[in-house]
């Protein structure tokens, strides 16, 4: 399960994105190390066919053990390389932990079941069953905005579910992934069931997506880049989950101090560099200017600074390039009418937490992903219009609805087109065990540990004739 040794000597600096100090450096790897990955991870996959499933699971508790007991270690890096706060990060790794138990467990229920051939005139004579067997080598693709957790939901089902795995992460956070492959080296897990490769997604990308040994591709990350990966894949299976500007409804029942924190936690979670973060909401009328005042002062209360004290509420962007983007966005947006409510600051890799009303419907942050903590308020006339707004993008991950009427819940509930609805919570909300994925240009296929492991197998058929 060695991290690769690269054979060149480039390296990628990892950064700090608050203050550009290097934190530390990953190979950059060339494809003549990924086909050596690869040719490793051939072996891995029979090694890890064999694994029993006590063995997979002692494995995984372990890993999940490991870091438990290193839980600072792990919080520390999460917030270092990555944007997100000291408690962010640390409730990341408790997630982490929990994906991994979650993976554990599920190995056990991996089954199939008994096939009644007797339904078939001429067949009574036949019994047979199916059960499930790993697909083989996993390529997963992962993005810089939960460095650890995401990389777990695609490590802890595919050793689950018996197979190797190879983990492209970002570039930008690669150092928590390999912390994840330390917890399984600690944990007994095989050489080469489990590989990390670094480098540029743009020189490895197409060889790792395309090679014919690898028999899925699962990839978190934006959907352009998603796109790009589809056209390489060839014959292979294939678990997209990309972005998404999730909604969030607020009709006049709904318990609006209630709905106003969930909205605003659910915006500026990790800068906004969140695939489910609030990115629209959508307010009835008649409460419209309630919501707004109360969300526009919880929002001024946020406090933005040094991600490793414990009073900072939200940290910097990624790098001071999406701190830029956002700021154009936001520029554009007020330049055709937008009224900004507060924010709209930017100071390096640092945006304070912004919030727009009465944004043009042409302005780009109106349709694409900001993954950036920029709010667009609505005031909306009913439901109606609400529902058509909220799916009139190209995107449907998660949303949100908060009212007390069951019927308006339910009528949500039908209409909206997204991967899960949540009622009286905004659209962050998130177990590691439920399914979880989107519609349209949100992605193909679910995760959530059970739901994955559905994807890295296939079943296979036995049938015996007994005549
Ligand atoms: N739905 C989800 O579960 C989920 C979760 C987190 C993030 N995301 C999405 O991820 C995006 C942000 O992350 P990002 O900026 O790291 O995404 P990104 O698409 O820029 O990069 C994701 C990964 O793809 C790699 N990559 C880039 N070009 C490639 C290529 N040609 N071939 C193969 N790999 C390539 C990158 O190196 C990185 O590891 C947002 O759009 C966000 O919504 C989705």
């Amino acid at each position: 399960m060695k991290v690769q040794e690269a054979n060149n000597f480039t390296r990628i600096e990892v950064l700090n994105p608050q203050d550009n100090s290097i934190i530390g450096t990953v190979p950059s790897a060339t494809k003549e190390d990924l086909h050596r990955i690869i040719e490793g991870a051939r072996e891995g996959a029979k090694t890890a066919a064999k694994m029993t499933v006590h063995f997979r699971m002692e494995v995984l508790n372990k890993a999940a053990n490991y870091i438990a007991e290193n839980h600072e270690k792990y919080a520390i890096m999460i917030s270092r390389e990555g944007s997100k706060t000291i408690r962010e990060a640390r409730s990341e790794v408790k997630r982490c932990i929990q994906t991994l138990k979650i993976s554990a467990e599920e190995a056990r229920r991996i089954n199939g079941e008994t096939i009644p051939f007797s339904q078939s005139e001429g067949n009574e004579n036949r019994v047979g069953y199916y059960y499930k067997v790993p697909i083989g080598i996993i390529a997963a693709i992962t993005p810089f905005n939960d460095p650890l957790n995401l990389v777990a939901h695609k490590v802890g089902p595919a050793i689950a579910s018996g197979n190797a795995i190879i983990v492209k992460p970002s570039s930008a956070t690669p150092l928590s992934a390999i912390l994840l492959a330390e917890a399984f080296e600690n944990a007994g897990l095989p050489e080469k069931v489990l590989s990390i490769i670094t480098g540029n997604g743009n020189v490895i990308g197409d060889l790792l997506v395309s090679h014919p040994a690898i028999r899925m591709v699962s990839f978190t990350g934006g959907l352009e880049t998603g796109e790009k990966i589809a056209h390489k894949v060839g014959l292979k299976k294939l678990s997209m989950e990309l972005g998404s500007n999730s909604p969030v409804i607020v009709l006049k029942d709904a318990d609006l101090e209630a709905a106003v924190k969930a909205s605003v936690s659910g915006a500026f979670y990790a800068a906004g560099q969140n695939c489910l973060g609030v990115q629209r909401v959508f307010i009835e009328e008649e409460v419209f200017d309630t919501f707004s005042d109360s969300f526009v002062e919880m929002t001024k209360r946020y406090k933005v600074g040094d991600k490793m004290l414990e009073a900072t509420d939200m940290g910097p962007l990624i790098n001071e390039k999406e701190a830029i983007r956002i700021e154009t966005w936001v520029n554009e947006a007020v330049s055709k009418g937008a009224k900004l409510l507060t924010g709209g600051m930017r100071d390096g890799a640092f945006y304070s937490p912004t919030v727009l009303t009465e944004v043009p419907s042409n302005s780009v942050i109106a349709y694409e992903e900001v993954f950036g903590p920029v709010v667009l308020l609505y005031s909306i006339a009913d439901l109606d219009e609400a529902i058509e707004k909220s799916n009139d993008v190209n995107y449907g991950l998660q949303a949100g609805i908060f009212t007390k009427d069951l019927e308006k819940a339910f009528a949500a509930i039908h209409k909206m087109d997204v991967g899960g609805l949540m009622i009286n919570d905004s659209s962050d909300f998130r177990i590691d065990s439920m399914p979880f994925g989107g519609v349209k240009g949100s992605g193909l296929g679910r995760e959530g540990v059970k739901f994955a492991i559905q994807e890295m197998t296939e079943p296979k058929v036995v049938c015996f004739n007994l005549k």
